[in-house]
């Protein structure tokens, strides 16, 4: 649950002013219970905001809290410049919330402050209307969730192991703008960490992973060739020694170059990347820890702001194919996708029932085990940010995971490779507008409609939506 300042703002003049305080804290009282009611806390000024000088301290004050939101609320008329002075002592995302109401100029108050705000470039989300509305409290409620993703997202650290892979420019951005925008840190590690690192391991923790792997995945298929019970070993080996680095280094999320050089001469990720993106092990229940495929940032952003978000494992696809005739996308990956999204269960063995580990195809020389499975059907959000002449933009379409019988799906699925995982998905976006503006290969997912709560996101980021429903 968060953590919100709240700060009324109220008339300069003082004869004024003492007569609205009654109604200014009768309505941020209704705005406060809307919040608690909901689960958050709420730290609220001590009195209405009259002067600059109570705009300044109040606003210091609650900002000492670290909230994930702050409120800045409009009952009545106020003097724009106590919001100007208040902002100077908030960080973080700012809302602000009026009621609508002809006798107390409330609403254009907001207007007036929200209008300042504009000039300097200050970021701020609007809510207008009665916080005892169902609808209102659902926008707050949206805000609120979105704040606190961007609150989790600020100050964290992404672990870029290995750097851009396969000239990818996409999966490849500048730490400047990522600590700028989006407040995330970049740790450069090197692949050989992983390498090094993976020997040092245990075999008896090893054995255990293999044997777990063994006894409740719907088949091991070791060829005596790719997939050995070493080159699984190795594995496995990868997933603890990059546990190791993320303990190591605190980092947040990561990514992982993977190809060529790891998937050349010493195993593929798929396995690692996998089992830190599910939200368990074969060690048990655990957090899931958004990782992403070729150490692509901005994907890895996306998957942990949707992370965030939901608090589901996040899925990381290729946009492989596109079926015309059945309007259906193969989004596959180059080996890995959780495997919660084989049957989406609570329990890991029903999830590992559906899955296969495949020995790896003719791209990665090393070999090791492909994570095959079939995403289950269900809504879900489509997104990834990615940038169109430098600035970034959030791009989003509702749809399904959709379910085409089992033939069809063997079917698809061998027309591609079929030794890595699917999810078989129709988007609400057409697809020619897909094609036509979708600015990166890979794409990511999670079950639910979030599509509010990713707009909301982007407006206190100040990313801009490029909603792929639309055709323009
Ligand atoms: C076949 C390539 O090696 C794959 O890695 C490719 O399909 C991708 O995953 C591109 O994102």
């Amino acid at each position: 649950m968060a953590t919100i300042s709240l700060l009324t703002f109220s008339d300069g003049r003082d004869f004024v002013a003492a007569d609205i305080d009654d109604f200014c804290r009768q309505k941020e009282g209704l705005l406060r219970q809307a919040f608690e009611t909901a689960g958050h806390t709420v730290v609220a000024g001590a009195q209405p905001v009259t002067s600059n000088e109570i705009a300044v301290a109040e606003a210091r004050r609650v900002a000492a809290a670290g909230p994930d939101l702050t409120v800045f609320h409009y009952p009545v008329w106020a003097f724009p410049h106590f919001t100007m002075l208040a902002a100077t002592a908030t960080t973080g995302p700012l809302l602000l919330a009026s009621t609508i109401d002809p006798v107390q100029p409330g609403m254009v108050g907001l207007l007036a402050a929200g209008g300042a705000l504009d000039q300097i470039g200050r970021q701020h989300t609007r809510i207008t209307g009665d916080a005892t509305d169902p609808a209102v409290r659902r926008r707050l409620q949206t805000t609120v969730t979105a704040a606190a993703a961007v609150s989790g997202l600020r100050g964290s650290t992404f672990g870029r192991i290995g750097g851009r892979p396969m000239g990818m420019y996409t999966a490849a951005s500048s730490p400047e703008v990522w600590i700028d925008t989006f407040g995330v840190d970049v740790e450069e590690i090197d692949q050989w960490e992983i390498v090094r690192r993976a020997e040092l391991v245990d075999e008896s923790r090893v054995a255990t992973a293999r044997a777990w792997l063994e006894k409740h995945a719907a088949g091991v298929h070791y060829d005596g060739d790719k997939l050995t019970p070493e080159t699984l070993g190795r594995q496995i080996r990868s997933y603890y020694a990059v546990r190791e680095l993320i303990d190591e280094w605190h980092l947040d999320f990561a990514g992982i170059k993977g190809q060529p050089e790891l998937t050349n001469h010493f195993a593929t990720m798929d396995v690692t990347e996998a089992f830190l993106n599910d939200p368990y092990d074969w060690d048990g229940p655990k957090e899931t820890f958004v990782c992403s495929t070729e150490s692509d940032m901005d994907g890895a952003l996306t998957m942990q702001i949707m992370k965030l978000l939901s608090g589901l494992p996040v899925l990381f696809a290729d946009v492989r194919h596109y079926h015309g005739d059945l309007d259906v996308w193969d989004l596959a990956n180059s080996g890995q996708h959780a495997t919660w999204y084989a049957a989406r269960s609570d329990d890991p063995l029903e999830n590992l029932a559906k899955t296969h580990l495949y020995p790896e195809v003719f791209f990665f020389p090393a070999g090791g085990a492909s994570v095959h499975h079939i995403a289950a059907a269900g809504e879900a959000t489509f997104a990834r940010l990615s940038r169109l002449d430098h600035r970034y933009r959030l791009q989003l379409t509702k749809g399904r995971f959709v379910d085409l019988g089992h033939e069809t799906h063997e079917r698809l699925a061998r027309a591609s490779t079929y030794e890595w995982p699917h999810a078989f998905s129709r988007f609400d976006a057409p697809a020619e507008a897909f094609l036509d503006r979708f600015g990166a290969n890979h794409i990511h997912a999670i079950p639910g409609d979030w599509t509010e709560e990713l707009r909301a996101v982007c407006r206190l980021l100040d990313v801009d939506v490029d909603d792929l429903e639309s055709t323009r």
